[in-house]
């Protein structure tokens, strides 16, 4: 019960809809058991005492209860739909909100069609069950209840006989929950990599193809999905053999009512009407029972689903902001005093004691091979990792001091690969800054060296982007990126290898549209190109997350160190620098 304990907040303030559910159900039941005693009297007082003028009223009065119990239905019905949908309203957007907060640690680990199939089929196998296991469950009791009463008003002998198979009944159905809690747990953790799959392989597609790789994915999808049809038909084995067992219990239990029963009606101890209406009460009471599988299924379902829900609600917040966090202006001073990151215990560090200070409006160049650390170096001052040791200042303040939200504000990324969204040009530039005004965007976007394009386009600013920004080319989706950039007008500002992706003319424009914007803000130049680099007011030279090497380009050149050793490799480069330099 931890589980639904846990998601109690969830659904527990709502819990006026499930009463009142109940509470119709209530009188579904009662009407119900209502039947058998009808067919009782019809039997005893009208047929068998041939007393037919009574027909008519009996009629009648059946009809006004079928009718008064549609009406309950309709109500109970409706009620416990509304207390399952607005739960899990509340869930998942604290969900969707939860992932938000989530640290970039999580999502390094996280699967994208898994956290899918999360926030879909599973939030609805946790609304089937409160939406109507919760008062299954409460009408299977109230018909047993109900039903025995009735039972044992007419015969106490037939009613313990009934109740003889209640504890045969209920091992079976303790049985069956034990082996199908885990089946569930299987189907969906298997959904749950499908999912993943289907999504790697939609995302990746270029990659897929290039590689003519569709055959190997069409047999990995072909392996989960057989994983996800064993796992199934494992609960459908489950399933298939409790249903007989159930009904079997049941069956002897008529049987044994029949015998009994009938020698009670020819002894006269019981009535023939009392009889009939003894066998319906019992598949009342067995019906519900067996029907307990069915709620148990949607119980473990919910289980398993809200288990999994849990484990994203509950993840570990890495980075987390002070109760007492700042929302200050920001001017742009950064400054690592000794730091030291490591991104997984155990493993290697990824920064190794990194100092440097860049006052408001510097231009900090990083340059480095491959995994050498530079694109960690940013990734610290928004605090997207935490570090190890040392201390990450902006404005002489640690990182931590800030409000998430300010400090993010304040940093600018554009990155070798900017995510687009799916929807307009317009979107997309103002997305983090979405009261901007139309003129302000438009200036963006002629800073940015993206406004010619974007008029070029039929439909200009109001261009609807494909996924991932589909439809523009690496250049042209750079420059929206730059121009969203400039919209947060922020005061740090990171060039990751932002112009590496594209062909030198393009590069040119880029670099001119950064110049615009890098005015005044503090810049985190990543490039391999010296080009990009050589204007920096500090030039950090990374290897194996350590500086072995700082200072400016003319510095640098002349130090006989890897800076001048990638110089002279991009040596043919050397004219372009040169006319880009006057
Ligand atoms: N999220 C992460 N989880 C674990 N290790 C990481 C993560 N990000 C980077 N690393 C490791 O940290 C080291 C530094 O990576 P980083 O991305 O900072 O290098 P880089 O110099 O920016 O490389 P590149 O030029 O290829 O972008 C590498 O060894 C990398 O494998």
């Amino acid at each position: 019960m931890g589980t639904f304990k846990k998601l109690k907040q969830f659904y527990w303030p709502y819990r006026k809809y499930l009463f009142t559910s109940i509470f119709f159900l209530f009188f579904v039941v009662a009407i119900t058991v209502v039947y058998p005693i009808v067919l009782q009297l019809t039997i005893d007082e009208v047929v068998l005492q041939e007393r037919y003028s009574l027909i008519p009223y009996i009629a009648i009065g059946f009809f006004l209860i079928m009718l008064l119990k549609a009406i309950a239905s309709f109500f109970h019905q409706y009620m416990g739909d509304l207390f399952g949908i607005t739960a899990v309203y509340r869930l998942r957007e604290a969900l969707y909100e939860k992932l938000q907060v989530l640290s970039f640690k999580y999502y390094d680990n996280a699967r994208t069609g898994d956290l899918m199939s999360r926030k879909t089929t599973d939030v609805e196998g946790f609304r089937n069950f409160i939406s109507f296991g919760i008062s299954d469950l409460i009408e299977i009791t109230l018909l047993i209840v109900f039903s025995l009463g009735v039972m044992f008003y007419y015969s106490m002998p037939l009613a313990l006989i009934t109740m003889a198979a209640m504890p045969f009944l209920a091992i079976v159905v303790y049985k069956f929950d034990k082996r199908v809690h885990p089946a569930f747990r299987g189907i969906r953790k298997s959904f749950g990599r499908l999912n993943t799959r289907v999504q790697e392989n939609i995302s990746g597609m270029n990659t897929v193809k290039s590689l003519s790789k569709e055959d190997f994915e069409v047999g990995r999808f072909s392996d989960s999905n057989d994983n996800y049809r064993q796992n199934y038909l494992l609960t459908s084995s489950i399933w298939a053999k409790y249903f007989p067992v159930m009904e079997f219990i049941g069956n002897i239990c008529v049987v044994l009512l029949l015998a009994y029963g009938g020698f009670l009606v020819i002894n006269d101890d019981l009535s023939l009407g009392a009889l009939v209406a003894f066998f319906s009460l019992v598949w009342y009471i067995m019906g519900p029972l067996m029907n307990l599988g069915f709620v148990i299924n949607m119980f473990s379902q919910a289980k398993a689903s809200g288990e999994r829900l849990l484990e994203v609600l509950e993840a570990n917040e890495d980075v987390k902001e002070n109760e007492d966090a700042i929302d200050a202006a920001i001017s742009g001073h950064v400054t690592f005093k000794d730091v030291t990151l490591t991104y997984i215990d155990n493993d290697d560090k990824a920064l190794k004691n990194i100092t440097f200070d860049a006052p408001p409006g510097s231009v900090i160049g990083l340059s480095g091979a491959t995994g050498s650390g530079k694109t960690s170096i940013t990734q610290l001052i928004p605090r997207f990792y935490e570090a190890e040791k040392g201390a990450v200042l902006v404005d002489g303040r640690p990182v931590s001091d800030y409000k998430l939200k300010t400090l993010r504000k304040h940093i600018g990324f554009v990155l070798q690969e900017s995510f687009l969204f799916s929807t307009t040009i317009r979107e997309n530039i103002r997305y983090g800054n979405p009261e901007l005004s139309e003129e302000a965007i438009i200036d963006a976007a002629k800073r940015a060296q993206a406004h010619d394009f974007i008029m070029e386009m039929p439909m200009g600013y109001d261009t609807m982007l494909g996924e991932r920004g589909m439809g523009l080319s690496g250049g042209q989706k750079q420059r929206i990126a730059i121009a969203r950039a400039i919209c947060i007008n922020p005061s740090i500002l990171v060039l990751d290898d932002a112009t590496s992706a594209v062909d030198m003319e393009t590069e040119f424009k880029i670099q001119r549209a950064l110049k615009e914007v890098m005015k005044g803000r503090t810049t985190f130049i990543i490039a391999h190109r010296i080009s990009s680099l050589k204007h920096a007011d500090e030039i950090l030279v990374l290897e194996e997350g350590e500086i072995v090497e700082r200072g400016t380009h003319d510095e640098l050149v002349q130090h006989n160190g890897p800076y001048e050793r990638i110089y002279n490799i991009q040596y043919q480069d050397r004219e372009q620098i040169m006319d880009t330099a006057t």
